[in-house]
Parts: C-alpha cells; sequence; structure tokens
C-alpha cells in the first residue's frame, strides 16, 4: 500500500480552484488513491448560471471521473461544495461553513487563482494576493490543520533567467500593494501597473509573485509549502492520456494550428519548452502535502514541476510534433490546410501575420458578406493574434529552474509510492505525449469522434484543390498583367508557348 495514499485515508481537506483545470485533476487523484478520505471540501461560485450542485455534478459526471466512481462510489457524499467567491472579503462564506473548515480541516491545496495575462491589477491583486492573505488567516484557526499547500508558477519570477527554488524579494511590499488597491481609482491603477510589474510581462506572474511572499511572510507557525508548476499540458497518465478541458497555454494554439487559424508565430525554436503535464504536477502536489505534514520542514520549501532541466524538449521538436500528429489526426471543418511554421524577427512576423492571417480572413469575409453571411472572421483572427502576442513572452525566453528539492522529494518516496505518485519527468516521452495531446484537444476540447477523420481529410484534400486553384488562377491573373503591360514578359510568352504547346 502506498504510504501516501494511506496518509489521506480519513483526512478532511479543503481544494480552492477545484473547478479549475488543475483543481480537478488533484481533486480526481485524491478520491482515486484514497478512496477512505473522510471528505474533500471545495470552494465554489456559481458561474455561467450554473449552482454550486450542478457545477458539481457535472464534474462527477463527467469522463475525468470514470475510474473514480468504480473505487468510490460514494464520492458525491465525500465530495462538500462550500459556496465562495475569493473576490469578496472573508469570501462570502456562510458562518456555519466558516465554522465546519476551521474546526474540520487537515489539509488545504490554495490552488484558486485568476490565470488571465491581461487582468486588471486590482483583479489579479484581489485573487491572487489578497486572498491568499486571507486563506492563511482562516488557516492560522484551524486547529487540526497539518499542511498547507500553495500552488504558484515557476513564472513568478520570470523577470530571471536562472531561478532557484527560493522566495525572491518584491520591490514593493505585498502589504503596500494590498491596501493601496483600496483607495486608488481603476484609472490610476491601470496608469502605475506598468512601473509596478516591472521587466514582469503581465500582472499574473507579478501578483503570482507578490503571493509567494504573502505565504512567506503570513503563515505564521503553519506547516506551508509551495509548488511552482511551468506550463501545465494535458495528462500524461492518469486517469488517461491527453486529458485537457481548457484553451490555457498551448492547447488553444493547438487548436488554431488544426484549424488552420495559426499560420506563424514568433518564437525562438531552439528555446525551452517547459510544459509539465497536469497529472505529473497533481502527484507531486499530493506527495508535497504529504511530506509537509509528516516530516514538518523547519522552512516554507518550494517545489519547482518543470521538465527542462532534466527531460529537456524545444518548441521546434514540439511543433513538429504538433504538426505531424495533426496530419495523421486531423481536426475538423479546417478554415485552411494546417501549416504552421515559427519566425524569429518582428518584421517576417507582422509580414506573415498580414499576409497569412488577416488578408486570408478578410478574403474569407468577403466571400461571407456575399453569400450574405455576417462576417466574422478577421475579428476572431485579431482575437487569436490578440492572444498570441501575451503568449509569445513565453516561446521567446528560456529559463532554468533548479529542481533540488523536488528531486529530494522523490528520493523520500517509497518505490510505490514513486509508481502511484509518480512525477519523475525524466521517464516522459515527448513524441508521444505531444501526440496524446492533440488527440486529447480533439478529443476533449473540440469534442470530435476519431469516426470523422475520414471526412476531415477529405476536406483537406477539397481545400488543397481550392488552395491550388487560388494559387493558379493568381498567377495567370499577374501573368496577363504583365504581358499586357511589358515586352520582356511578351517576349518570354511568346518563347515558351510553342516549347509547352499552349
Ligand atoms: C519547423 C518548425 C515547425 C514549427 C511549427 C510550429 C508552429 C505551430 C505551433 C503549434 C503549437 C505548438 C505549441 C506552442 C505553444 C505555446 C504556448 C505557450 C504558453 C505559455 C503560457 C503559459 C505561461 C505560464 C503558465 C501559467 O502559469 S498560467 C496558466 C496559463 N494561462 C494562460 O494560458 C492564459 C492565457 N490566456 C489569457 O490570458 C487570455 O485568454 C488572453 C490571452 C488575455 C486573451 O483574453 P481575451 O481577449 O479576453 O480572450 P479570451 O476570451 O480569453 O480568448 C479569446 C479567444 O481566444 C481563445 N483562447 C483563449 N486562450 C487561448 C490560447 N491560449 N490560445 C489560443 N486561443 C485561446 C478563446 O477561446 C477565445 O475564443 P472565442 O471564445 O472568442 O471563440
Ligand atoms: N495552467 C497553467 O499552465 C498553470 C497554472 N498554474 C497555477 O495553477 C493554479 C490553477 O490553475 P488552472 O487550474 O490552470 O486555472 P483555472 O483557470 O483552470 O482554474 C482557476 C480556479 O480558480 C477559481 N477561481 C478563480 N476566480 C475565483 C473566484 N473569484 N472565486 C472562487 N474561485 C475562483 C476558478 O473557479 P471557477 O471555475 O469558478 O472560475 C477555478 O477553479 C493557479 O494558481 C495557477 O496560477 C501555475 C502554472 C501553470
Amino acid at each position: 500500500m502506498s504510504m501516501i495514499a494511506a496518509f489521506y485515508s480519513n483526512k478532511s481537506i479543503l481544494i480552492t480552484g477545484a473547478t479549475g483545470f488543475l483543481g480537478k485533476v488533484l481533486m480526481e487523484k485524491l478520491f482515486r488513491t484514497s478512496p477512505h478520505l473522510k471528505v474533500i471540501y471545495i470552494l465554489v461560485r456559481p458561474k455561467s448560471g450554473q449552482t454550486l450542485q450542478e457545477r458539481v455534478f457535472q464534474i462527477l459526471n463527467s469522463k475525468l471521473f470514470e475510474k473514480v466512481k468504480e473505487v468510490c462510489p460514494n464520492v458525491h457524499e465525500k465530495i462538500r461544495p462550500i459556496s465562495a467567491d475569493l473576490n469578496q472579503r472573508d469570501f462570502a462564506i456562510s458562518k456555519e461553513d466558516v465554522q465546519e473548515l476551521l474546526s474540520c480541516t487537515n489539509i488545504i491545496f490554495h490552488c484558486a487563482a485568476t490565470v488571465r495575462f491581461d487582468a486588471h491589477l486590482r483583479e489579479a491583486v484581489q485573487l491572487n494576493v489578497t486572498a491568499t492573505q486571507q486563506l492563511l488567516l482562516m488557516a492560522s484557526q484551524m486547529p487540526k490543520l497539518e499542511a498547507f499547500i500553495h500552488i504558484s508558477t515557476a513564472f513568478s519570477n520570470c523577470n530571471l533567467s536562472h531561478i532557484d527554488e527560493v522566495i525572491y524579494p518584491c520591490p514593493v511590499e505585498p502589504r503596500k500593494i494590498i491596501d493601496s488597491m483600496e483607495w486608488l481609482d481603476d484609472s490610476i491603477i491601470e496608469e502605475i501597473t506598468p512601473k509596478l510589474i516591472g521587466d514582469r510581462p503581465n500582472t499574473y506572474t507579478y501578483t503570482k509573485a507578490l503571493g509567494e511572499i504573502v505565504v512567506q511572510q503570513e503563515s505564521g507557525n503553519l506547516n506551508v509549502a509551495i509548488v511552482r508548476p511551468s506550463i501545465v499540458g494535458a495528462t500524461w497518465q492518469e486517469p488517461f492520456p491527453g486529458w485537457v478541458d481548457n484553451l490555457n497555454g498551448p492547447s488553444g494554439l493547438i487548436i488554431a494550428t488544426g484549424k488552420g487559424f495559426l499560420r506563424s508565430i514568433k518564437a525562438t525554436p531552439t528555446a525551452v519548452a517547459d510544459v509539465i503535464p497536469v497529472d505529473t504536477v497533481v502527484n507531486l502536489t499530493i506527495a508535497v502535502g504529504w511530506y509537509t505534514a509528516v516530516h514538518r520542514p523547519k522552512s516554507t520549501l518550494i517545489y519547482h514541476s518543470t521538465s527542462g532541466n532534466l527531460n529537456p524538449c524545444n518548441w521546434y521538436k514540439m511543433g513538429l510534433q504538433v504538426l505531424a500528429t495533426i496530419e495523421k489526426i486531423p481536426f475538423e471543418s479546417a478554415f485552411r490546410r494546417p501549416n504552421a511554421d515559427f519566425t524569429t524577427n518582428n518584421f517576417t512576423t507582422h509580414y506573415w501575420n498580414t499576409v497569412s492571417h488577416r488578408v486570408p480572413a478578410i478574403i474569407y469575409d468577403f466571400y461571407l458578406r456575399l453569400t450574405g453571411r455576417k462576417p466574422r472572421m478577421l475579428k476572431l483572427m485579431n482575437r487569436l493574434l490578440k492572444t498570441i502576442s501575451m503568449l509569445e513572452y513565453f516561446i521567446n525566453h528560456s529559463w532554468e529552474w533548479s529542481t533540488n528539492n523536488t528531486e529530494m522529494l522523490l528520493s523520500e518516496l517509497s518505490p510505490e509510492d514513486q509508481r502511484v505518485f509518480n512525477f519523475d519527468v525524466r521517464q516522459l516521452n515527448w513524441l508521444e505525449y505531444i501526440e496524446n495531446y492533440v488527440l486529447g484537444v480533439k478529443k476533449y476540447l473540440l469534442k470530435e469522434d476519431l469516426a470523422g477523420i475520414p471526412k476531415a481529410k477529405q476536406h483537406l484534400r477539397r481545400l488543397r484543390n481550392i488552395h491550388y486553384l487560388f494559387n493558379t488562377a493568381l498567377f495567370l491573373i499577374i501573368w496577363r498583367l504583365l504581358i499586357a503591360r511589358s515586352q520582356m514578359a511578351r517576349n518570354v510568352w511568346f518563347f515558351i508557348c510553342p516549347l509547352f504547346k499552349l
């Protein structure tokens, strides 16, 4: 039996962000490996018109939880949704629920955050800094709490090229930032944001760094640890390969490529693509919870959940494998034949964005207008290009993350625990992983059935023929215009005619 799985039996666990990508996989793994855990409290807010119960029902009845229902048939009795909104003071949790959380919680996994790169600083501070501070205050009133695990990001100090498993100071104290959000109005905050975030690319990475400092400063005598994942991708092995449920990180770009929208992206092909499978992050996080509670390290340990230094893959290899997989397993109703390349400078990026992205979108919108339909392609393309412009930072830089603590933890695990909670990225086969990732994007994000592959291939052949026809027509039009205007062109035309019996 796994010591770690046994540790979580009869435990009361609080997960924030359990309805998110990472949170769902964390919850699934805990239920599947420790079905005798007492309860998992999840802070949930009503969203998109769904009540708490409807959201929990949707999660428990999703494909992700199929295996859980086999080993833990009464999972719906062990999950306790608590109405909460991290935007509100005290999270708008009822007094009764607060009492239950304070008196029963043994382990906290704090995953909730806003991961948007363009979040207004006020929103990012509220969710990624103030909420963390408030949760720590709640945790300090939990007599049975054994460990508080905070999920940060490996990019919280992306302004440095080498990042150790330590907390780096920020120019302005988090408390001052939190206080200033109380009285500054939005326009002033927007004005000072660039100064505050300094050489970080966005409010997300900046506020995640502030959140770490709050954990360090306000954890008192709590038993705390921090996990820093890099770019979290689809599942590698568990509960099945390729599972992903949002467009963040690579997933959205894989769709954009497979649907033929994305034709070029500015990247440093040799830069390390530090993608880490979500189940690997979750296995590490669960092991950190166990180690922190059982071994009670004297200080707050930071664990990097990254792949670059132990099993590096670069963007060139990743992009090539994405394209090769899409070739084999195409997405349905592609806008154009998938074909993409990296650009390496601003000029070619702007050129291809115009020629390969905006002009085809304008032509397609013109076609939509001619056929009496509402033009939408240019708007969609501009939104995609905005998204790409915010992701480009992460594919045009390289970082080195030390993983001493993570490697130490791996060595502390028994062979059985290393098998059940595997976070050894050295075993990851990138080509296989990326292929499963693209397949997972097709199945779980686009909800496309594999039976539709022949039809998708036929659609691509049709697009290829249209592409050839369009290019031929364009060539002939240009040639005819040239002939009408240039003696040279006429001479060449009359010279080659007899050769090709034109
Ligand atoms: C020869 C060689 C060949 C090579 C060939 C190669 C070429 C082929 C290459 C093939 C790919 C190979 C891999 C390359 C991967 C690089 C990834 C690096 C990721 C690193 C990030 C991780 C950093 C750290 C990780 C963390 O620590 S944090 C977690 C990560 N956080 C995020 O990734 C949030 C990002 N996003 C936002 O921050 C918001 O999305 C925002 C952007 C503000 C827009 O915001 P807004 O304009 O409001 O628009 P949205 O509504 O959000 O979206 C607007 C519309 O775009 C849709 N859409 C949302 N997202 C994405 C997305 N990604 N990609 C695409 N579409 C997206 C959405 O569906 C909506 O479509 P619609 O609904 O309109 O139909
Ligand atoms: N994805 C990635 O590539 C990486 C993620 N991380 C970190 O991992 C953690 C989880 O990220 P991920 O799962 O990808 O993010 P998601 O956006 O998928 O999930 C975010 C979670 O936070 C919850 N949340 C956000 N705002 C509120 C709020 N106001 N009140 C209550 N809950 C709220 C969301 O709830 P709801 O469902 O209601 O919106 C959701 O459960 C974050 O801390 C992130 O910084 C770190 C590195 C990489």
